[in-house]
């Protein structure tokens, strides 16, 4: 199995290599050469098996020969061992027809978990068989910082840097990262948004000699590796309410980009996905490119699903690479376009592409903190913000076809605006009980990425 750049010209890498390189050397991101697609009676033979066994099957052909099939497996087995639920990623009936899948039973309490704590193991195994080492720099609005830290924290060959919002986090989201003790982990507190925040990362790998220098690798959804973990749940879901035999739809609190594009790979594998829906908090931009065709950033306005709080949609490149049919020379333009003027216009034809397989909808502050109360009231559940946009975008779209929405955080990460909508105060686990008590080690960097890659430089080699 090969990876291609988006942008058509970094050299064409393994599994391996695209996975410890973060971003490709064009400043593309890498995607598998050629999608591998399931036959239906494959997909029907998932039924009834674990979540391990169905993520071996689902990610294998992707993995080409990095892992042989019995250290893939093990590897599996270890990254979600630590779940806090059996079926690691559980379905619930919300409403008829409307399931939700909760995928917040990880060790950080968010999605994030099913692919972080993979490419741990992945990049453990990966860097031993090397005798290689890494320094991690991540960008977060929340909750792929403390993922990361907690998968990576304490490993003798990984550095591990994570660029949040200061100011911009939960209380909870913040003290995941602050309180981490371990001299290999360290949280930076940025003057500005999210999208300084990738960008900053993204430069630092467009800077080629303090790329090097560092062996930078990064573990954001520019990560291949991060996408493909995500893709098996959406086999898990399906198969479990009938698929192949039945359509499945899924609608996903999107951000990043990097869910839903899951979603888009398993459904490329055959999986029968009738729609995918793009569910958007006030930060629309992606809700707005798809209705009208124009990309355009108008900057961050927090919310109270902040980890949502994004403009530049990294992994939107991947979807417009196959929309484009992968001219890789027409992406690198529109990004150019970004970059240089602030957005871009999407042709008529990719523009169809994409809404044959993406709808949306946006939900606002206020219908996001009303589904929150009525979630409740109504269905029993306890909703996270960026659930309960999902849910009340996911209102325009139930049908015939059983339909799935993300929960993608547990409510106890965003205790305040849950009891601002409930009056109900979510816990957290017993076994974070202790997390305010905790000791919180952090820096303040201001958005200037000298000052920040000399500040890396300093932790590596120190
Ligand atoms: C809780 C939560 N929900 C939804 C999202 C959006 O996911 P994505 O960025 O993959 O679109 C994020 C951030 O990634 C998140 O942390
Ligand atoms: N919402 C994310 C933003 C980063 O997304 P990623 O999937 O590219 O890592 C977060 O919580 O940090």
């Amino acid at each position: 199995m090969r990876y291609v750049s988006t942008r058509g010209t970094a050299p064409e890498l393994t599994f391996e290599e695209a996975m410890l390189t973060g971003l490709a050397r064009d400043g593309g991101l890498y995607v598998p050469a050629e999608v591998p697609v399931m036959a239906q009676a494959e997909i029907a033979a998932l039924a009834g098996l674990s979540y391990e066994e169905v993520a071996f099957r689902v990610m294998r052909p992707f993995i080409g020969d990095t892992f042989t099939d019995d250290e893939f497996g093990a590897l599996i087995e270890a990254a979600y061992a630590g779940f806090g639920h059996a079926a690691r990623a559980p379905l619930k009936q919300l409403q008829p027809n409307h399931y939700l899948l909760e995928l917040f039973h990880g060790p950080t309490l968010a999605f994030k978990d099913f692919a972080m704590q993979l490419i741990g193991q992945l990049f453990q195994a990966a860097l031993k068989r090397r005798g290689d080492r890494v320094t991690i720099v991540g960008a977060t609005s929340g909750d792929t910082g403390s993922a990361a830290m907690e998968a990576f924290r304490g490993l003798d060959n990984v550095s591990v840097f994570i660029l949040f919002p200061h100011g911009r986090v939960s209380d909870v989201q913040r003290r995941q990262m602050t309180t981490v003790s371990e001299a290999n982990a360290h949280a930076l507190a940025l003057t500005g948004d999210f999208d300084d925040c990738q960008a900053r990362v993204k430069d630092m790998f467009n800077d080629f000699d303090f790329r090097d220098r560092v062996r930078l690798a990064g573990v954001n959804s520019i990560n291949w590796a991060r996408v493909l973990a995500q893709v098996v749940y959406y086999f898990t879901a399906a198969v479990s309410l009938g698929a192949p035999h039945r359509k499945v739809s899924f609608c996903v609190p999107t951000g990043n980009f990097g869910d839903i594009f899951a979603g888009h790979i398993a459904k490329r594998m055959g999986l029968p996905i009738e729609q995918l829906i793009v569910a958007t908090n006030q930060n629309d931009i992606l809700h707005r490119a798809l209705s009208s065709g124009d990309y355009v950033t108008h900057g961050v306005t927090p919310s109270i699903s902040p980890s949502m709080d994004i403009q530049v949609s990294s992994n939107f490149e991947r979807a417009l690479f196959d929309a484009y049919g992968r001219d890789g020379a027409a992406v690198a333009q529109l990004m150019d376009e970004l970059k240089s003027g602030g957005g871009f216009h999407i042709s008529q034809g990719a523009l169809q592409g994409l809404r044959e397989t993406f709808a949306s909808g946006r939900a606002s502050e206020e219908e996001t903190s009303a589904m929150i109360q009525r979630a409740q009231a109504e269905m029993g559940e306890l909703l996270c913000p960026h659930s309960a946009v999902g849910v009340h975008v996911a209102q325009d779209f139930q049908g015939i076809t059983p339909l799935v929405t993300l929960a993608t955080a547990h409510p106890a990460k965003f205790p305040d605006a849950v009891e601002a909508a409930t009056g109900i105060r979510p816990a957290l686990p017993p076994r974070m009980a202790d997390l305010f008590d905790r000791e919180e080690r952090v820096t303040r960097v201001e958005n200037d990425l000298s000052a920040i890659e000399a500040l890396i430089e300093e932790g590596v080699f120190a």
